[in-house]
């Protein structure tokens, strides 16, 4: 669903007012975990972009889910069907070294972890690009944007969380649009257009055109989006990644 359209809320700057391409990716946690395959080969032939693969340790986080054993499976379910999609993995666990490889492992193309999370985050960035991946950074809603700032060389990506992590289903953080135009003009002064902007949590066909206005350009949307299966079909999710669409258009 990769579409490129003109920010154009303000504040404009040089990067912000650019044509930017958005993409959308699709959250497993409110997918149906029974045919976890058939769920995600839908959503991308609906037209989602990529795939984001929710871990929780129930230690960093209060809730549990899948590891690496699941997203391999996942890798060679896509590959068998012929499906192209980047699995970007957001880590949710303390302490992330070990997983970070056991993830490279099992084929993901991006990991993204949180910095309080890390004794040592830019050892854990570097581990993730060494391995061929692209590496991320996630600050929740009360994590500030400064702790950027002596790891940037080695972040792809920068993942805004606009829910406090551990939960799909949860409300869109109003607070997290000034967070988000904030963060596009400190990358800016920093240089670092080259990062993308990730935000996730409580994204809807609704918020989203707002969401992008501030700056985000890759959206990651759970419930909004298996939450609203066809009733004919439980795997069709083309109505509602056209709404996603349209709102971006
Ligand atoms: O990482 C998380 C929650 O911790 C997210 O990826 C959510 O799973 C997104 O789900 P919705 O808020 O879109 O339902
Ligand atoms: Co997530």
């Amino acid at each position: 669903m990769t579409f490129r359209t003109c920010a154009e809320s303000p504040p404009m700057t040089s990067s912000s007012n650019a044509i930017r391409d958005f993409q959308l990716s699709a959250s497993i946690l409110s997918a149906d975990f029974a045919c976890l395959g058939a769920e995600v080969e839908a959503v991308l032939a609906s037209g989602a972009d990529r795939i984001h693969f929710d871990v929780m340790d129930n230690h960093y986080v209060p809730n549990l889910t899948v590891g690496p054993m699941v997203c391999s499976a996942l890798r060679d379910h896509l590959e068998k069907h012929g499906v192209e999609a980047p699995i970007d993995v957001h880590l949710m666990v303390e302490p992330v070294d070990a997983l970070i490889e056991q993830f490279l492992d099992a084929g993901a193309a991006s990991i993204t972890f949180h910095p309080e999370a890390s004794r040592h985050v830019d050892r854990s960035l570097r581990l993730i690009r060494d391995g061929g991946a692209e590496a991320g950074l996630a600050l929740n809603p009360a994590t500030r944007i400064d702790c950027l700032e002596h790891v940037l060389d080695v972040v792809d990506r920068v993942l805004v969380m606009s829910v406090n992590p551990g939960f799909g289903g949860q409300s869109f953080i109003p607070a997290t649009l000034g967070k988000l135009r904030q963060l596009r003009s400190w990358l800016d002064d920093h240089h670092a257009q080259r990062v993308q902007i990730e935000v996730d949590g409580g994204v809807k066909p609704a918020n989203i055109r707002d969401i992008a206005d501030a700056g985000a350009e890759l959206f990651v949307a759970g419930s909004a989006l298996f939450g609203a299966r066809a009733a004919a079909d439980p795997h069709d999710y083309d109505s509602v990644v056209a709404r996603f669409r349209d709102a971006l258009a």
